[in-house]
């Protein structure tokens, strides 16, 4: 099956008083109906190649294609009808949560969206049950909202949007440790249901290992490792994944693998390898 999302040789850099290079050639695609997930320790570049896959961030060099098309910086995707079936949640809510407007019309948003590609609408109501959500919510704002409810009515309105690729850039982390597992579950669910192809941002390798067939492993901007879920969760093959894996507490999940902090792991993946800062 051909890919929805093809990301080739992507690099991202933020030029500053220095110049940061955030993402150092990373490929990797989508296919429709596939979970694939990102993982990596804060500041490996997970959102900003997020960003980069749905036009928030223009690539240094390197390409973003969806079903074949370069997808342009994020004002002209807006408006542009080939792009609208790609859908973003972010980490926080309040940064794609209107607090003036009502949780229902902003639930409605997404369905226009829908609506305008000449795809099936729903409510808004049957949206927040899907979310596990009461659809007395229709009618609350934002701030009146716990931050998980925020963020299950922005995964409702992402996915109201019914998109054929969703982007969900940690989501989870808002929301209580004992609903991460079903709300992940669910947007895998929504998403294959909808045969929409799922890029899922995350540092908890146990909920990926629940929900993503692959999962791509990144380290200070590029792929260290990359494979089925089940397969990296079982033998993994690259210290900085087993470094992960070993760091996840036993009652959650792996608790397997003997204590191997970082700090013991081999030099060749520790020390900063000369590219990024140093090349540019
Ligand atoms: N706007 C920016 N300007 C300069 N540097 C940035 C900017 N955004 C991110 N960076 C840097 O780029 C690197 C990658 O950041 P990024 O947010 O992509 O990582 P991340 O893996 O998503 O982290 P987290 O899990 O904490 O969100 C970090 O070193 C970060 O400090």
């Amino acid at each position: 099956m051909s890919a929805l999302l093809n990301v080739d040789d992507l690099v991202v850099e933020y030029h500053g008083t220095s110049v940061v290079r955030a993402v150092d050639g990373v490929s990797l695609s989508i296919a429709p109906g596939e979970v694939l997930a990102l993982v990596g320790e804060s500041g490996c570049g997970k959102s900003s190649l997020a960003r980069a896959v749905v036009g928030m961030e223009k690539p240094h060099s390197g390409s973003v294609r969806y079903r074949g098309n370069t997808v342009p910086l994020l004002g002209v995707r807006r408006r542009d009808k080939a792009f609208t079936s790609i859908q973003m949640v972010f980490q926080d809510p309040n940064s794609s949560l209107n607090p003036r407007i009502k949780v229902g019309a902003q639930i409605t948003e997404g369905i226009r969206t829908a609506l305008a590609r000449g795809e099936a609408g729903s409510s808004p109501e049957e949206w927040l049950e899907r979310v596990g959500l009461p659809t007395a919510m229709v009618s609350r704002y934002a701030h009146e909202l716990s931050g998980g409810q925020r963020q299950r009515v922005a995964i409702a309105r992402a996915l109201a949007a019914r998109p054929e690729l969703l982007v969900a850039d940690e989501p989870i982390s808002a929301l209580d440790a004992s609903s991460q597992a079903s709300v992940a579950d669910m947007m895998r669910r929504l998403a294959l249901d909808a045969g929409a192809g799922l890029l899922f941002i995350s540092h908890d390798l146990a909920i990926v290992r629940l929900i993503a067939d692959r999962t791509v492993v990144m380290y200070r901007g590029a792929i260290v490792e990359s494979g089925a879920s089940e397969r990296i969760w079982d033998e993994p093959a690259h210290p900085y994944t087993q470094a992960l894996l070993a760091a996840i507490p036993e009652p959650d999940g792996r608790g397997m693998l003997p204590a191997a902090p970082a700090a013991e792991a081999p030099l060749s993946w520790r020390t900063p390898v000369p590219t990024a800062l140093d090349r540019v």
